[in-house]
C-alpha cells in the first residue's frame, strides 16, 4: 500500500481562515486554545484538590441533552461505538471520575456513525464500567452519576455540519461558560485528518484550550509518518497533539526512572560495564482475531516493537529519549526474525492460523511475531545488545523488562555452581503485566552445613507491597492530556527518530517478501529467536517461565 499517497487523502489544504478560527484570540493577544499562558490556569483548575473542594454531587441531575450545566470540560470520544472506546476510553474516564480526578462541570461526548441515543450510549457504556475491588461503595450510585454526564452525537468523520451540530451541543451544555475540549480520536486512521480538520473548524473551544488525543498508528513508516504529522499541523499545533502510546502509562514503565535515579544500588550500575544485555519482551496468548484487517497492513513490528518496545527502550537507556534514538545503529535484516502463528490442535481444540481469519489474504507475509537485536552506539551502551520480542498467539500474555548483568570477575565460588555460569549471573526484571512486579536474582548460599549455592528472587510483588488497584493506563494518560502534561505522549521529533530506525527495516522485509517461520499458535514462538539470541551471546530470561 502506498501509504504516503491514500492513508491521509483527506490531508487537504485548509481555507485562508482555518487557523484562524481554530486559535481564538483572548484579550491579551495569546491564542486561547493553543497551550499557552492560559493553559497553565486550565490546568490547574482541574486539579485533583480543586475538584475535592467542589463535591461533584452539586451539579445534579443532569441527563436532557438540551440542559445548560455549566460544563467546563467537554471530551469527545470520536469512534464512540468501537472497540477501545468500550473498552479503555469510558472505564478511564469513569475511573476518573470516581476518584475525583475530573473538574466538576465535566460531560462526554461520544461521536460516531452508528445511530444511537444518549440512553443507548449509556447502556452500551454502562456494560464496560467496573469499581475497583477496594472501592465499590456507592458504585452504582457513582455510574449512574457519572452516565448523566454522557451524551451522544452520530455523525460522519468528515462533515463539517456534523461537527458544527455536535458544537452547538457542547456549547448548550457549556451556557457559555469558559470551557476546554479535549477530542479522542478512538478510529481508524484513515481518518484521522478528516476528522482533526472538522473538529478544529468547526468545535474547537472559543475560550479555553482544545487538545486532541491521537492514537497509533502514526503512519506506516517514516513518509506517512510525516506526512500525517504536516496534515495535523494544518489544524493543530504541537501543543494540541497527544499522541497515545499506552505502553508510556503502565506503571511499571513509569516507575522505570524511579527505579534507576532514586536508588543507588542502580544507577551507577546502568551502563555497559555492569550490563550485559537488555531484553525488552511481549507476549499475547490470543491472536488478531477481530483486528486482521487492520492487523495485516501493519504487522507486530509495527504495532508493538516500533512504538511500544521503542519506547520503553528509550526511557530504559536514556540520557534523553530522543537523544538515544539518534545513537542507534540501523537495525540489519540478519539481526531479526520474524514469524507467524499456524493452526494447532491442542486438547481437543482447535486455533486458527493467522491467515485462517477471512480478513487476512491467504498468502499473508506479515510478521505476527518478531524478535531482533539492536545496538545504541554511544558511550554508556556500546556493545550492550538490546533484544526485542514480540508476538501474538503465544503460549502466555506478558509484558517485561529483563537486565542481565556481566558475570562476577574471578567468582569465587564458580564451582559450587555446576558449569552453567550464565545462570549465576544477576537479573533484575520488571513485569509489566500481568501482576506488577520488580524482582532481582540474585546468589544466595543454601542454608545448613557445605557451601551449596542457590539462586533466589529478591522480589517486589505490588499486589502484595500495595494492595490497591493499579490505574490503567488510559485513566494516567488521560488525566495527564487534561491537565496538559505532555511527558508521556510522543513528540513529533520523537516520532520521526522512531520511525527512521525501523522504516529501512520494515521496507526491506517487505521488498524482499521475507517469509516469517511459522510457530504453531500457543507456543514459545518461532526457534529462530533462540538463534538470534545465541548469535549475541545471550539466552532469553523468559524461557524458564513455567505457566
Ligand atoms: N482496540 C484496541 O485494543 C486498540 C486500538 N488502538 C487504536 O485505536 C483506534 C480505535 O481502535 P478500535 O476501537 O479498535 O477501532 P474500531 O475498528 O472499533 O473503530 C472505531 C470506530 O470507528 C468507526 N470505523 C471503523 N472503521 C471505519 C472506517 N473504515 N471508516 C470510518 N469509520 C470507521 C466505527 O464507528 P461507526 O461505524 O459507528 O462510525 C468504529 O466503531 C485505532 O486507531 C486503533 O489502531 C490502539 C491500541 C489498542
Ligand atoms: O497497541 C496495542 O496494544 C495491545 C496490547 O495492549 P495491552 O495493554 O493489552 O498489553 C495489542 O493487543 C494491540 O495489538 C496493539 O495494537
Amino acid at each position: 500500500m502506498d501509504s504516503s499517497s491514500s492513508l491521509w487523502n483527506s490531508c487537504i489544504q485548509p481555507r485562508n481562515n482555518a487557523m484562524n478560527n481554530f486559535q481564538l484570540k483572548c484579550s491579551n493577544g495569546h491564542p486561547l486554545n493553543a497551550v499557552s499562558s492560559h493553559d497553565g490556569v486550565a490546568g490547574s483548575s482541574i486539579a485533583k484538590e480543586d475538584s475535592k473542594t467542589q463535591p461533584i454531587e452539586a451539579s445534579f441531575p443532569l441527563s436532557d441533552a438540551s440542559e445548560c450545566i455549566g460544563s467546563n470540560l467537554s471530551i469527545t470520544v470520536v469512534g464512540a461505538s468501537g472497540d477501545l472506546a468500550k473498552k479503555k476510553i469510558f472505564p478511564a474516564l469513569f475511573a476518573l471520575y470516581y476518584e475525583d480526578w475530573l473538574p466538576e462541570n465535566f460531560i462526554v461526548y461520544g461521536y460516531a456513525r452508528t445511530k444511537m441515543t444518549d440512553e443507548e450510549l449509556r447502556n452500551m457504556i454502562s456494560r464496560t464500567l467496573t469499581c475497583r475491588i477496594d472501592k465499590r461503595e456507592n458504585c452504582e450510585d457513582k455510574m449512574d452519576q457519572f452516565l448523566k454526564r454522557c451524551f451522544y452525537h452520530s455523525g460522519l468523520y468528515n462533515s463539517e455540519d456534523d461537527f458544527s451540530d455536535l458544537d452547538s451541543k457542547l456549547k448548550e451544555k457549556e451556557c457559555g461558560k469558559d470551557s476546554n475540549r479535549l477530542f479522542y480520536l478512538s478510529i481508524p486512521p484513515n481518518i484521522f485528518v478528516d476528522v482533526v480538520k472538522c473538529a478544529s473548524l468547526k468545535a474547537s473551544s472559543r475560550n479555553g484550550w482544545t487538545r486532541v488525543i491521537v492514537e497509533k498508528p502514526f503512519g506506516r513508516d517514516s513518509e506517512s509518518s510525516r506526512e500525517l504529522t504536516r496534515c495535523l499541523k494544518q489544524y493543530l499545533t504541537e501543543e494540541q497533539i497527544f499522541r497515545i502510546d499506552h505502553y508510556l502509562g503502565k506503571e511499571l514503565v513509569e516507575n522505570l526512572s524511579v527505579l534507576r535515579f532514586s536508588n543507588l544500588v542502580f544507577e551507577p550500575l546502568w551502563c555497559r560495564n555492569y550490563i550485559r544485555n537488555v531484553q525488552l519482551i511481549f507476549s499475547e496468548d490470543f491472536g488478531t482475531e477481530g483486528r486482521g484487517g487492520y492487523f495485516d497492513n501493519y504487522g507486530i513490528i509495527r504495532d508493538i516493537m516500533q512504538n511500544h518496545l521503542l519506547q520503553i527502550l528509550a526511557l530504559f537507556a536514556m540520557e534523553t529519549p530522543v537523544k538515544v534514538l539518534r545513537s542507534m545503529r540501523q537495525i540489519q535484516l540478519e539481526d531479526v526474525v520474524v514469524g507467524q502463528y499456524k493452526g494447532h490442535n491442542k486438547s481437543g481444540k482447535s486455533y486458527p492460523a493467522y491467515t485462517d481469519d477471512p480478513t487476512v489474504p491467504k498468502d499473508s507475509l506479515t510478521p505476527t511475531f518478531a524478535a531482533a537485536a539492536l545496538f545504541i552506539d554511544n558511550a554508556r551502551w556500546d556493545g550492550v545488545p538490546f533484544l526485542m520480542k514480540a508476538g501474538k498467539a503465544l503460549h502466555t500474555r506478558r509484558a517485561e523488562i529483563r537486565v542481565q548483568f556481566r558475570h562476577v570477575p574471578g567468582n569465587l565460588y564458580k564451582r559450587n555452581f555446576g558449569t552453567d555460569l550464565d545462570k549465576t549471573t544477576n537479573e533484575l526484571v520488571l513485569r509489566v503485566q500481568p501482576d506488577e512486579a520488580i524482582y532481582l536474582k540474585i546468589n544466595n548460599k543454601v542454608p545448613g552445613l557445605g557451601m551449596r549455592l542457590d539462586r533466589s528472587d529478591l522480589n517486589l510483588l505490588f499486589r502484595s507491597r500495595y494492595p490497591r488497584e493499579i490505574p490503567d493506563a488510559y485513566e494516567r494518560l488521560l488525566l495527564d492530556a487534561i491537565e496538559g502534561e505532555r511527558r508521556l505522549f510522543i513528540r513529533s521529533d520523537e516520532l520521526d527518530a522512531a520511525w527512521s530506525l525501523f522504516t529501512p527495516l520494515l521496507k526491506e522485509i517487505e521488498n524482499k517478501k521475507i517469509a516469517p517461520e511459522l510457530y504453531p499458535y500457543g507456543s514459545r514462538g518461532p526457534v529462530g529467536a533462540h538463534y538470534l539470541a545465541a548469535k549475541h551471546n545471550v539466552r532469553w530470561g523468559d524461557l524458564g517461565i513455567e505457566e
